[in-house]
């Protein structure tokens, strides 16, 4: 199987009490919300365990649902590649309530490629590039889109793991179709997105296969800020667009058939395989079982 789910006998800890979580410092922000490191400390003693809690921006009742429609969604996602869900905690009499997670110290995977970027060689970076793979491979055995395959949502768990770490955005697509329309985009990762997701927000398993292509994109650049996905995409559409929206001028800049270059120090046998995941077509695209595969290989080459 693609991820050992065994179940734990583990005590169903998923209330959380909002009077024992004491806050610590910040883990990152987003549109909707935040994510911030806390100490689960019942005992009151800093003997407690370390927890990542996200917490909605606003309580608006449809952010609520969509909130609690993630906490199902992570509660029933048992992966190795795939971040651990703890359980919630409510506040304010129910009105509001967080999701808590476990803490990995090492964060996301733009700052660890950065810091690291003199002692990471091909070979794990083609090892995490497998990880992301199985754990979209488990996420779609159930049926999951994540919509939101991005480097800054992949977590460093240790030197030699990472687990896909945010599922705001995740949708479940319905039993007779093999996509999701999504009726009102927020605010969209755009330079993430897949040429149909652009124009007609649609959403399937072939479209997260585009983001990992630009995940791949990302991880051989080192996640450098110089050569991040928006910026090589607004240097080709110009910054001083007026009028047409971005998305459009992108819509087109793909439909054109240009796509995000060659990283510069990118092993030759990696670029075609993002090139594989840019396929304008999605029929043409490759199925995370493929990709994993072919990463697999390379990472057998790679240790002859
Ligand atoms: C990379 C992680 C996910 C992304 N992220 C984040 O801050 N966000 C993801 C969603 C957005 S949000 O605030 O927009 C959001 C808020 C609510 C609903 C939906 C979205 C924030 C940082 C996280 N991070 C550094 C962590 N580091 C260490 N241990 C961890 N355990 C779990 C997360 C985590």
């Amino acid at each position: 199987p693609v991820c050992r789910s065994y179940s734990h006998p583990q005590h169903d800890q998923t209330l959380f009490e909002e009077r024992y979580l004491r806050y610590i410092s910040p883990l990152g922000k987003g549109n909707f919300g935040s994510v911030e490191l806390c100490r689960y400390d019942p005992l009151g003693d800093n003997t407690g365990e370390l927890v990542a809690v996200k917490k909605l921006q606003s309580n608006k009742q449809s952010n609520l649902e969509d909130f609690q429609k993630e906490v199902n969604t992570l509660h029933v996602l048992h992966c190795d590649y795939i971040v651990k869900y703890k359980g919630v905690c409510y506040s304010m009499g129910r009105l509001s309530m967080s999701l808590v997670m476990e803490y990995l110290p090492y964060g996301s995977l733009i700052g660890y490629l950065e810091k690291n970027k003199d002692n990471i060689n091909t070979r794990r970076m083609l090892l995490f590039a497998s990880q992301i793979c199985k754990g979209m491979e488990y996420l779609q055995s159930l049926r999951y889109v994540h919509r939101d395959l991005a480097a800054r949502n992949i977590l460093v768990a240790s030197e030699t793991l990472v687990k896909i770490a945010d599922f705001g955005l995740t949708k479940v697509i319905p039993h007779n179709k093999d996509y999701y329309r999504v009726t009102q985009p927020g605010e969209s990762p755009i330079f993430w997105y897949a040429p149909e997701s652009i124009t007609e927000s649609r959403f399937s398993q072939k479209s997260d296969v585009w983001s990992f292509g630009v995940v791949l994109h990302e991880i051989f650049s080192y996640c450098d800020i110089k050569y991040n996905p928006k910026r090589l995409y607004m240097q080709e559409i110009g910054h001083n667009v007026l009028g047409t929206s971005i998305s459009v001028h992108l819509a087109n800049l793909l439909k054109g058939n240009w796509r995000l270059p060659q990283p510069s120090n990118c092993p030759p046998k990696v670029y075609p395989l993002m090139r594989q995941c840019w396929a304008h077509d999605f029929d043409e695209r490759p199925y995370f079982s493929d990709l994993g595969n072919q990463i697999e290989t390379m990472i057998q080459d790679e240790r002859e």
